[in-house]
């Protein structure tokens, strides 16, 4: 059974060591929180909160990581992993779950940015595959219609208000140049940009992005306002056309989702209430318990090599 003191006998040191890791790796790359967030994320739709997700791949087989969407995770998250998990190690070895070091983290790095705080029980183990096929149906991307982003969160139990909340993640991070290319460039007949766009921003992702073909690193901050800090401005920012990616925009134009965006821009308890819970719920999602996983030795690889 998962517990809020799984390791308090057999890693008592757990809370602090991670502690103090997460706070070196984010002060040196301010990037971590975002990273790991959205790696945490991707972990838990793709069959549940399992670390199916950091597994890299091999000679012999694909990891979910080299699946098209992941291709994009920024490389801190991997690395604030690994380290965490070898200073666990040292201290109790064969202990403390990937899975676990992973929903601690993104709780962690929300709350270092200024997010809420949420409890995260612990206890889950990891998955013994990561199969890349699966990904992509599992994952909304930019251009996924408002339809199937209700349906895919409603298949995996989160209502229209908690999908509005837990893609106030955007108000952290950064999206490429690609992501919402089609959006700033040869829109239609009529509007070089998608006129939903405020225009003075358009102009300008349009300047950022000149060379994005060329330099395809190029990217914009997903909060243009406050892209280091979790607060509400994400939904602020949707009301007035300064939402980067198509989804993002949709949240405001649906009528489904525009009443949870107004709520969240009005009132930033709100939000961060309807976050904290939506991200408990998540960090459960599908877990495996006892038998139906490992605590792996290293969290990009699984515990016997499969050939
Ligand atoms: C409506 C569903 C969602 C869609 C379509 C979506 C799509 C995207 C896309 C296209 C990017 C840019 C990736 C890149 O260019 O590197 C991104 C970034 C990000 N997403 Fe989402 N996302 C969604 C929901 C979520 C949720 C639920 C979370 C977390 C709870 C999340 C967390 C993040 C974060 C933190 C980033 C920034 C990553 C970084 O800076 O390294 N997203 N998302
Ligand atoms: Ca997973
Ligand atoms: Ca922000």
């Amino acid at each position: 059974k998962l517990s809020a003191d799984y390791y308090n006998k057999t890693c008592p040191k757990f809370q602090n060591i991670m502690q103090t890791i997460l706070a070196e790796k984010q002060l040196s790359a301010p990037t971590t929180a975002a990273a790991t967030l959205r790696v945490f994320f991707h972990d838990c739709f793709v069959n549940g909160c399992d670390s199916s997700m950091l597994i890299a791949s091999n000679a012999f087989n694909k990891s979910e990581r080299d699946a098209n969407v992941n291709l994009s995770v920024a490389g801190d998250a991997f690395d604030l992993i690994t380290r965490v998990k070898t200073a666990l190690e040292l201290e109790c070895p064969g202990v403390v779950s990937c899975s676990d070091i992973l929903a601690v983290s993104a709780r962690d790095l929300v709350v270092m940015v200024g997010g809420p705080f949420y409890e995260v029980v612990l206890g889950r183990k990891d998955s013994r595959e990561s199969n890349p096929s699966i990904v992509d149906k599992n994952l909304p991307k930019a251009l996924t219609p408002m339809n199937e982003l209700l349906s895919l969160f409603s298949s995996k139990g989160f209502s229209a208000e908690e999908m509005v909340a837990l893609v106030g993640a955007h108000t952290i991070g950064f999206s490429h140049c690609k992501e919402f290319a089609n959006r700033i460039f040869n829109f239609s007949k009529t509007s070089e940009f998608d006129p939903a766009y405020n225009p003075v921003f358009a102009q300008g992702l349009r300047k950022l992005c000149a060379n994005y073909t060329k330099s395809p690193a190029m990217s914009a901050f997903n909060d243009v306002y406050t892209p280091g800090k979790f607060d509400n401005m994400y939904y602020k920012n949707l009301q007035k056309g300064l939402g980067l990616l198509s989804s993002d925009q949709a949240m405001v134009t649906d009528n489904r989702t525009k009443p949870f965006v107004d709520r969240f821009a009005a009132n930033e308890t709100a939000f961060f209430d309807m976050f904290a819970r939506s991200m408990e719920k998540l960090s459960v999602y599908k877990v495996k318990e006892n038998n139906d996983g490992d605590v792996r030795r290293r969290c990009d690889q699984f515990n016997t090599l499969q050939v």
